[in-house]
């Protein structure tokens, strides 16, 4: 057992890596299953197996806020003192950040994990960042001799509860098809891209997309409403049509009640956007579209909507302009 990898949830989240226990199993919880026998009647079938056949690795876990660690704790896994700890003590090192600042001050801070890699060692960030983010980070840590992969994921809370994520990967190949496994048990795709940035590049195009989908899917529901329409018609007729999403069919009908439970945080979107219209400012595309709605979800952000789900832009667009 003690060839077995090592794997380090660098940061745990309430959002995105910290699913309730014990209603659902994490993808996350499964990983640090390691020799221990799972318990929990509440276990889907889908994930015992997978859990039995890939998800025995020994996890290390960090946050900045410790208490979010507890409950992986209280499943089996280790507590790291600190990123540089945690990264000495592994063998791949997971980590998953709000933002650039938050992402470059784990790996390179003063404490930062960098400090605790060296050859044979792996940091694969699956933050969602901008390219310069990621190229500096991935700089500092193959200084080690470690290697670096970039992974940020498309999928939201249930996919991750699922292990339905779908990893975006870029850099060290040979540290890609090391983490394979891992990246097996939390997502159920994966793309390797080439060089690290096309990583950040592939999510940051997917997240503008996403954003400007829920903005014109806000405006065509509120339209719709002033004009007489039943909300929960023009959801099933966009349901039945070429323009059909998992999204709308999702997150629509809780919108309509005015309910955003958080799964992925509005101002997590409007920094996608932010970082999005940056990239193509950079390589000269425009965007006027993203810049737009950008312009919307950072408004929603300063009237207090930044902690509710991306799907609460529906609120900063109710307002009655013949009033
Ligand atoms: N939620 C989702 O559905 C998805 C999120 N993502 C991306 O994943 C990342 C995390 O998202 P999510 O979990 O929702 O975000 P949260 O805001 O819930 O969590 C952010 C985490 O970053 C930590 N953090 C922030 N700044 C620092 C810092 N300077 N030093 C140390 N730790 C820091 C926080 O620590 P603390 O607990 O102490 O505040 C917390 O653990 C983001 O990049 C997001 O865009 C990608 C796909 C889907
Ligand atoms: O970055 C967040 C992505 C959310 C999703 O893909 O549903």
């Amino acid at each position: 057992m003690s060839q077995l990898p090592t794997l380090y949830g660098l940061v745990a989240t309430t959002h995105f890596l910290l699913p309730k226990l014990p209603c659902v199993m994490s993808p996350y919880i499964a990983l640090m299953l390691w020799e221990l026998v799972l318990v929990s009647s509440f276990v889907w079938p889908d994930h015992l197996e997978v859990i039995c056949t890939a998800a025995r690795y020994d996890v290390t876990v960090w946050n900045r806020s410790t208490s979010k660690c507890d409950p992986l704790i209280s499943e089996g896994a280790k507590r790291g003192e600190s990123p540089e700890q945690t990264a000495a003590a592994c063998d791949v090192t997971f980590a998953m950040l709000a933002d650039p600042a938050g992402a470059m001050e784990v790996a390179c801070g003063p404490q930062g994990a960098v400090k605790g890699l060296s050859a044979g060692k792996g940091y694969v960030d699956v933050s969602t960042v901008d390219d310069e983010t990621s190229k500096a980070i991935a700089e500092a840590v193959r200084k080690t001799g470690a290697e670096f992969l970039e992974a940020p994921v498309s999928g939201s809370k249930k996919p991750a509860v699922d292990g339905t994520l779908i990893f975006l990967t870029a850099g060290d190949k040979p540290l890609f098809e090391r983490a394979s496994p891992m990246l097996d048990v939390m997502g159920k795709s994966k793309f390797y891209l080439g060089e690290v940035g096309n990583g950040a590049a592939m999510k940051l195009v997917v997240n503008m997309v996403m954003g400007s989908m829920m903005a014109s899917f806000s405006e065509g529901l509120l339209l719709g409403a002033k004009t007489g329409l039943d909300p929960k018609t023009i959801i099933e007729v966009i349901g039945q049509g070429a323009i059909s999403a998992p999204m709308f069919a999702m997150k629509g009908p809780s919108m309509v009640e005015g309910q955003y439970p958080t799964a992925f945080p509005l101002k997590h979107q409007q920094k996608d956007l932010r970082l999005a219209v940056e990239l193509a400012d950079k390589v000269g595309q425009p965007t006027p579209i993203a810049a737009a709605v950008n312009d919307l979800y950072a408004q929603a952000k300063s009237n207090g909507l930044g902690d509710e789900d991306f799907s609460a832009i529906i609120e900063a667009l109710k307002v009655n302009v013949n009033a």
